[in-house]
């Protein structure tokens, strides 16, 4: 019994890769296309770090608390060192011009390293900026640097981005006091930690161990004096090495692989195919098959096949073919994800937080209702949804999203699939994208 599962590799092949051009989200492409100088440099210079784990942060606060110059404070200490280019606060804010260019990158990418780690820092300029590239996928963070001038103390924005920080899966923070060389009285000082502690406790980070450091970074960038300058950007990035972990790789989280296809080979089976998006899979392991309504499929995967080749395991990245014990074809279809037994569930409701893009960057000319009924693909999924705006909304019944808004809204979905909080969805209607989501908290 040995029909190879190459023989149906080609037809597989081309399947995936039409899939693929049909739902490129056009926000990433974009962003690729979007090349700064910045970017470059940070690029030639990254070579050489290939050795430390990886981390993305970035710099959050209210509007001129000091995020860029901050930012370019950091270069400048670290390049000092060895371990970065330093980038001046013109080529950091470069945002305006580039705004110009595409919809996601208003947002300076930045890069260095401390002894321990290598990160890619994300400038985030503006409010709505900021929301829109981390709904988008421009910027992904695995934890945020919280600027906050002393001389305001928390302000609207603090708050807001403290609360989509948390939204998007941020679970740690470093909290920068910032401009105390404008503050003689230390009590004051005092008081505006006390009170960020307070702050970020109410949005569920940890009150007592987030690291706040308290400087200036205008003095660090301008070589005066040290004690509340280069010398706090050094206490502020030994925190962020202590506080901030390291993400989990991929092949470490559960296995699931999104189906993008399905077979059913004489002789051997039903096999499918598609992207393993995370973890590892050996052959004969148990998995469950979720996404056809409510129901799990049991089962086991007795063949594995990545690159044209059986193998033993699939792991993150790989294109797989997996030939499942005892399913029949017709309980399988695309959009179903396999995974480790009990790590995912459907679901059928939950919040998702939208951009949703404007005529110019290829989305809707005008806005939509209460009630609006698009396409939503989840992974490999298409699926019917309806969007209503959360209860308790006032003038529900008339109000409008227009083009260019973030919105929060409750999705339905016609059929129960694989859902968790922090997944990216794009939301279709009549074969374009009208925005672009993220899953913030699942209802059902
Ligand atoms: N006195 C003092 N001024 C500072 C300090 N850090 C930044 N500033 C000044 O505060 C102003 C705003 O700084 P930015 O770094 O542009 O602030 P931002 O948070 O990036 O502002 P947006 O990107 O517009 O949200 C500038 O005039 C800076 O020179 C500091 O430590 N002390
Ligand atoms: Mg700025």
């Amino acid at each position: 019994m040995s029909v190879s599962l190459r023989s149906v590799a080609p037809f597989l092949r081309s399947a995936r890769s039409s899939f693929r051009q049909s739902t490129t989200n056009p926000l990433v492409s974009l962003q690729r296309q979007t090349r700064s100088p910045i970017v470059n440099i940070a690029r030639t210079y990254a070579v050489y770090q290939r050795t430390k784990p990886h981390v993305n942060i970035g710099t959050i606060g209210h509007v001129d608390h000091g995020k860029t110059t901050l930012s370019a404070a950091i270069t400048k200490r670290q390049a000092e060192k060895g371990m970065a280019s330093f980038l001046d606060y013109g080529s950091i804010d470069k945002a305006p011009e580039e705004r110009k260019r595409g919809i996601t990158i208003s947002t300076a990418h930045i890069e260095y390293s401390t002894e321990a780690r290598h990160y890619s820092h994300v400038d985030c300029p503006g409010h709505a900026d900021y929301i829109k590239n981390m709904i988008t996928g421009a910027a992904s963070m695995d934890g945020a640097i919280i600027v906050v001038a002393a001389s305001d103390g928390q302000m609207p924005q603090t708050r807001e981005h403290l609360l989509l920080a948390r939204q998007v899966g941020v679970q740690r923070i470093v909290v920068f006091v910032n401009k105390v060389d404008t503050i003689d009285d230390p009590e004051m000082l005092e008081l505006v930690e006390m009170e960020m502690r307070e702050l970020i406790g109410n949005y569920g980070f940890d009150s007592d161990e987030t690291p706040v450091i308290l400087g200036s970074a205008l003095c660090a960038l301008d070589g005066k004096r040290p004690e509340i300058g280069e010398q706090k950007i050094d206490e502020l990035m030994k925190a962020v090495d202590d506080w901030i972990p390291t993400p989990e790789r991929d092949t470490d989280k559960p296995f699931l692989m999104s189906v993008e296809d399905v077979f059913s080979i004489a002789g051997r089976g039903t096999v499918c195919s598609g992207r393993v998006e995370r973890g590892v899979l050996k052959r004969d392991s148990e998995v469950e098959l979720i996404g056809k309504g409510t129901e799990v499929i049991k089962t086991k995967v007795t063949d594995i096949e990545t690159f044209h080749k059986s193998c033993e395991e699939s792991r993150a990245g790989d294109n797989s073919g997996l030939l499942l014990r005892g399913v029949r074809r017709e309980d399988l279809r695309r959009g179903m994800v396999i995974v480790k037994p009990g790590s995912v569930s459907a679901h059928s409701k939950f919040m998702v937080s939208m951009y949703v893009l404007t005529k110019e960057e290829g989305g809707r000319h005008t806005g939509f209702h209460e009630n609006y009924k698009p396409q939503m693909y989840i992974r490999s999924a298409d699926e019917a949804c309806a969007l209503h705006f959360p209860e308790g909304t006032e003038d529900a019944e008339s109000k409008m999203v227009m083009p260019g808004d973030n919105v929060e809204m409750v999705a339905t979905l016609h059929n129960p699939n694989a859902i968790e909080a922090g997944q990216r969805v794009t939301i279709r209607e009549g074969g374009r994208t009208v925005a672009t989501g993220l899953v913030t908290r699942i209802i059902k």
